[in-house]
């Protein structure tokens, strides 16, 4: 199967996310969409900031299934499952960052919300910071296949993808650019919101 014409680009944004520190010991894992029933993701326990395009296994979205007889991410369930709900993602990045990691333990809610930032117009479709944006939590699991069925099961919109406590943040776009544009605004409001928290504390 022939590789998809984005994937140099995901490979240069795993190697930024790398270098970002959001990747740290073989922690996360990309993929980008080929076509409607397809995905090409990284393979699993590999370092994901010096990915190469050998590094990356082509995977069936309907059912996980990996032609190749190559262990693709354990992860690759939350990628397919948001392929198959929105048909328009095209890149999903899953990162550890310790911002993504911190603050979805200290929330103990399952949504973050976020209101009041500039920067929540990098998220897909907004337009103000007035508006409120949620964000879910689910509690993490070691089974992604109950993992999966569990946030499918939710019913919440994932539009700009989901926090997994105390494990970290997967999000999706139309583009490799806009799923990165985003990243980097999640992670900018994270940071955000947890400086605040913290000095209001004191
Ligand atoms: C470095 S341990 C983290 C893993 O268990 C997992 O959460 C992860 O993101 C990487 O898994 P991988 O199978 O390499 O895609
Ligand atoms: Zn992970």
């Amino acid at each position: 199967m022939k590789h998809p014409t984005h994937l140099d680009e995901l490979i240069n944004t795993c190697h930024w996310l790398g270098q970002r520190g959001f990747a740290p010991a073989t922690g996360g894992n990309m993929s980008i969409r080929a076509d409607a029933d397809w995905c090409w993701i990284s393979a699993s326990g590999k370092d994901k900031g010096s990915l190469e395009s050998d590094d990356f296994i082509s995977v069936r979205i309907a059912d996980n299934h990996a032609s190749s007889g190559r262990t693709p991410s354990a992860e690759t369930g939350l990628h397919t499952l948001l392929y198959r709900l929105y048909p328009q993602a095209s890149t999903v990045l899953h990162v550890h960052s310790v911002n993504a990691t911190v603050l979805s333990r200290l929330e103990r809610r399952d949504t973050l919300t976020l209101q009041g930032y500039e920067m929540q117009k990098t998220l897909q479709g907004q337009t103000s910071h007035l508006d409120a944006v949620s964000l879910p939590i689910y509690d993490n699991d070691q089974d992604i296949d109950a993992l999966a069925k569990r946030i499918a099961q939710s019913g919440n919109a994932l539009h700009y993808g989901f926090l997994l406590r105390g494990h970290g943040l997967t999000t999706w776009g139309e583009t490799v650019a806009q799923a990165r544009r985003q990243l980097e605004g999640l992670e900018f409001l994270f940071e955000c919101d947890l400086r605040l928290r913290a000095l209001e504390k004191q």
